[in-house]
């Protein structure tokens, strides 16, 4: 049987140790993956930390970005290499919203609705977290967020207190991490 090749969009954030480099390494390394295809990376953005009790201005700032692949994977076993690359990237699985050095959500996955233990999707925060929206605007100036409509529109509703990354040298490190428009996500939406 030939596997179906599923578009799918990633949100990364870190917000201890070389954030931009941790994400640009991660990025490589899920471009790199058996059953992972058409990688394409956003730019890096600064972003303010959401924590627990609401934006911190004096938390240590996050780094995030999007990027949008197609993949062969089912979604569990993509949220696996997902989480092992979280691991190799140090990550820590401690208190909710905490202080991380990597953390790769699955926003997207195709048209696919999923709710289990260990998934939801579409991301059910996406909608409200400019530090995902601004980011995939960039990316992809017509972009649909399943569910929730034009991604230009959710970002002006929230308003956009993210700003570009001043130093992000590594956009183009990885073969088949390049930056570039969506594709296919935007017909699920
Ligand atoms: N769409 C998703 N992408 C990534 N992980 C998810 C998703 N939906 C559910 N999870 C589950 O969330 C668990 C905890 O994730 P994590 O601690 O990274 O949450 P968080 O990143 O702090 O919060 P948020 O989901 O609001 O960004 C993971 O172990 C994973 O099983
Ligand atoms: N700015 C910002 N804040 C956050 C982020 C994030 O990626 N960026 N991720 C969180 C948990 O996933 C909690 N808070």
């Amino acid at each position: 049987m030939i596997a179906q090749v599923v578009p799918v969009l990633f949100a990364f954030g870190a917000n201890l140790g070389d954030r931009g480099e941790t994400i640009r390494s991660a990025q490589r390394a899920l471009a790199a993956t058996p059953g992972i295809e058409r990688f394409e990376a956003s730019a890096l953005r600064e972003t303010i930390a959401l924590t627990a009790s609401g934006p911190d201005p004096d938390a240590p700032r996050y780094v995030n970005g999007v990027a949008t692949a197609r993949t062969t994977l089912d979604p569990h076993a993509l949220l696996d290499a997902m989480q092992a690359i979280e691991t190799t990237h140090g990550r820590v699985r401690d208190i909710r919203w905490g202080d991380r050095t990597l953390d790769i959500d699955l926003v997207l996955f195709g048209g696919r609705v999923i709710s289990d233990d260990r998934l939801q999707v579409p991301h059910p925060r996406a909608h409200e977290r400019d530090f995902v929206l601004a980011p995939w605007l960039d990316l992809d100036p017509d972009a649909v967020l399943m569910g929730h409509g034009r991604v230009a529109d959710l970002l002006a509703r929230i308003g956009d207190t993210t700003v570009p990354l001043s130093h992000d040298d590594h956009a183009n490190a990885g073969s088949k991490v390049v930056p570039g428009r969506s594709g296919g996500l935007d017909a699920q939406g």
